[in-house]
């Protein structure tokens, strides 16, 4: 937005034969009335851009007023100039000057292609019409047939006259020409006030339209494509007047009347604009052709500058005061001026794609911001949760390892504890097939990657103690077994809620990420793509949490087995140890056993001095029995006690042992019995030959006794340590 330049100049005074009152004083850009010889009247001062007095020449003017608006034009900008003030003020001397002074219009055009001739790089098109506006009738001063031409409107040309003639110019001569020929067709007059008045409004107008010259530049659609249009308006307003001064009658007191209707029609539209945006609901430009004409030059789009010339007699202070009110209501009036350009096909093309990419960017810098952040941050989630499961993966695959060694090692425990009871079986005889089977069975060999023992129901009394496992126990996964779940902050405090390189982090290839949306799509589809990628990675950060909780969910079940088991081959070791410590208790009771047995040996042969063939018998094979048995005994808990795990091999041995134990100790008894009774039979044949002897027998069947139930005893704890060791 910009101010309507505005500038008063003073032409010379005409009558200088008759001495004013009062002046017009001119100090810079302020205009004074002042009396003769006095102080300035109050409340009659001015301030405008620019105040030209009487000596100020039409270069000066054109230089300060006019000269940026045709340069301006020349870059694309729409531009008006006119010239307005009461007949005979000197509108038409500053707008066309004289051949000493040429007026702006002259001016202009000699600088605009001067201006032009500077810009090599743009090509240049030229158009330029003259019409007058004479009792609010449009003529073409180009060609005096054009007359009565009405004004039209389009997107494309905006406000024009239809019908006028344009002529292509390609220099200022040539406009020059024109310009005299349009001369010729203005309607001047005679009035009192000026010898040659106008009587008309005249509007020279240039069009220049630009093209940026090909650099073969595919890209700068604004200097190849584009072609900017400015309009040029140079206008000399007919003057205001009064009729009682210019003494117009018939026709110009007409055109009077038409000239002044006008310029109310544009004092008008000034005040309207000037009251202010609250105030310019309805502009009347349509009240007069001059305003319509001048429509985008007033409030529009344009650069406007006005010249405002006044008289400075003091007859004529009245109009001035007009003139300067009006001026000072134009200063007020805002214009918004910019750079026309109509556009090829090609160039619109290529706008249209710039103006798609720049809507594009601010999608994304808006909107899309913020759906980016949210795919990113769903992406993020999903890469932890692919990091988490692989991690659960690790641990479980680290668990199932674990759970096999451990497993590995507990199968071992048992076969020592069956090898054991496998020697017990053989020690007491009365094991069986069926006895020596594991309690334990794989049961869990189908569907699973590795063999997890299960127990079933052992037929002995020991394993009965171990009957509460023989169902598995409700795995359900405790909350403690979610402990190793990352940690959702953690996570974030240590990726900062980003992942610099999502691309390298993409390990998972079953997880799929769609990229952003192709670069040539609308904003629309973009919207929708960033949409649909949202819900795919919802779905698939959904697919990820459940495979998660399934994870955790079997890890926690094996952290519960392992725990179970754990607690299985605790008990296990400690039995096993037991196991172990009894080889080492049995040998000191076989030790103790041992002394027993010498002792009552010794005593057995300190019976034998008395000649008794029974007690003799049965000396002898109780020694025999004992070496045996004790050696066996000893052999067999030092090998238990060293850890010989192959127990099993010697299992004929010890039977052979047990049955030439159990054929000797039968065919002792059977000695002793025949002995017995052949002792009774000679006690019945002859009288005892003293009572000792009676006293030796009793002693015999003392030690006999005592053998025998030594001997049971020592089998007894034989057994009883092998079945103990089996458990
Ligand atoms: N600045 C000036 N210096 C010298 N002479 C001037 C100046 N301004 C105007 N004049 C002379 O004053 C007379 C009237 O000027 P001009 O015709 O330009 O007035 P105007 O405002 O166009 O009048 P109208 O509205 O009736 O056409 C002319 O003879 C012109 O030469």
């Amino acid at each position: 937005m910009e101010k309507i330049c505005v500038a008063v100049r003073v032409r010379p005074s005409i009558s200088q034969e008759n001495p004013s009152a009062t002046f017009w004083k001119v100090e810079d850009n302020r205009i004074s009335l002042h009396k003769l010889h006095g102080s300035p009247i109050s409340a009659l001062s001015y301030a405008f851009d620019h105040v030209f007095d009487e000596n100020c020449s039409n270069s000066e003017v054109y230089e300060l007023l006019t000269k940026d608006i045709i340069h301006a034009a020349v870059d694309g900008f729409n531009g008006t100039a006119f010239a307005y003030g009461q007949t005979s003020s000197g509108k038409t001397f500053t707008m066309n000057g004289s051949s000493s002074d040429p007026g702006i219009i002259h001016r202009a055009v000699n600088d605009l292609f001067q201006k032009i001739n500077t810009i090599s790089d743009r090509e240049f098109l030229i158009r330029v019409s003259y019409m007058e506006i004479y009792n609010e009738e449009i003529n073409d001063l180009f060609a005096v047939e054009n007359q009565k031409l009405q004004i039209h409107e389009s997107l494309e040309r905006g406000i024009f006259v239809a019908g006028l003639r344009e002529e292509i110019v390609n220099t200022a001569e040539q406009v020059m020409k024109l310009l005299e020929s349009g001369e010729v067709n203005r309607h001047f007059g005679e009035t009192n006030m000026n010898v040659r008045s106008s009587r008309s409004h005249t509007i020279f107008r240039v069009v220049i339209e630009s093209k940026g010259k090909d650099t073969g530049s595919s890209d700068d659609y604004s200097s190849s494509d584009a072609i900017r249009v400015s309009v040029l308006n140079l206008v000399d307003l007919a003057g205001s007047e009064r009729i009682a001064k210019t003494g117009a009658g018939g026709v110009r007191l007409k055109e009077g009347k038409y000239i002044n209707k006008s310029l109310m029609a544009l004092g008008t539209v000034i005040n309207k604009l000037s009251d202010g945006a609250k105030q310019r609901a309805h502009i009347p430009y349509r009240d007069s052709k001059l305003t319509r004409i001048l429509q985008p030059a007033l409030g529009g789009n344009a650069k406007t500058s006005i010249i405002c010339t006044v008289a400075p007699e003091e007859i004529h202070t009245e109009e001035t005061k007009g003139t300067l009110l009006f001026a000072s209501r134009a200063k007020r009036v805002t214009n918004c001026a910019q750079v026309n350009e109509i556009l090829t096909d090609a160039a619109l093309l290529k706008r249209q794609k710039l103006e798609i990419e720049e809507l594009r960017r601010k999608l994304q810098g808006s909107h899309a911001e913020v759906l980016e952040q949210e795919i990113l941050k769903l992406r993020n989630d999903m890469l932890k949760y692919e990091l988490e499961r692989e991690k659960l993966e690790m641990e479980l695959e680290e668990e199932r390892r674990s759970h096999k060694e451990r497993d590995q090692y507990f199968r071992d425990q048992l076969m020592m504890i069956e090898n054991l009871s496998s020697l017990v079986s053989d020690g007491d005889g009365s094991s069986s097939q069926d006895s020596m089977e594991s309690p334990i069975e794989e049961c869990n060999d189908k569907g699973d990657g590795f063999k997890t023992p299960c127990f079933k129901a052992a037929p002995t009394a020991y394993v009965a103690k171990r009957s509460n496992y023989t169902q598995l126990p409700d795995f359900s996964p405790l909350p403690d077994s979610f402990s190793n779940v990352a940690d959702e902050d953690t996570w974030f405090k240590i990726n900062k809620g980003y992942i610099t390189n999502l691309d390298s982090l993409q390990t998972t290839a079953a997880r799929k990420v769609q990229s952003f949306p192709p670069e040539d799509v609308t904003p629309n589809v973009l919207n929708k793509n960033y949409k649909k990628e949202l819900q795919n990675l919802k779905r698939q950060l959904e697919l990820v949490t459940e495979e998660k909780n399934e994870l955790q969910r079997k890890l926690a079940e094996h952290i519960q087995l392992n725990d179970k088991l754990k607690g299985e081959m605790s008990k296990l070791k400690k039995e096993a140890l037991l196991a172990w410590e009894m080889p080492q208790r049995l040998s000191e009771f076989v030790a103790s056993l041992k002394d027993i047995y010498e002792e009552v040996l010794s005593k057995m042969q300190s019976s034998t001095f008395e000649g008794k063939p029974s007690t003799a018998i049965l000396l002898s094979g109780t020694s025999k029995m004992g070496s045996v048995l004790f050696s066996t005994l000893e052999t067999h808990i030092s090998n238990a006690i060293d850890g010989c795990r192959s127990l099993s091999g010697n299992n004929s041995l010890i039977q052979e042992c047990n049955e030439a134990l159990s054929e000797r100790l039968e065919a002792t008894i059977t000695s002793l019995i025949l002995s017995e009774a052949a002792s009774t039979n000679d006690k019945q044949a002859k009288p005892p030959l003293c009572s000792c002897n009676s006293k030796v027998a009793a002693l015999s069947r003392y030690h006999l006794s005592i053998i025998v139930l030594f001997l049971l005893m020592i089998l007894g704890y034989l057994v009883s340590f092998f079945r103990i060791l089996i458990f």
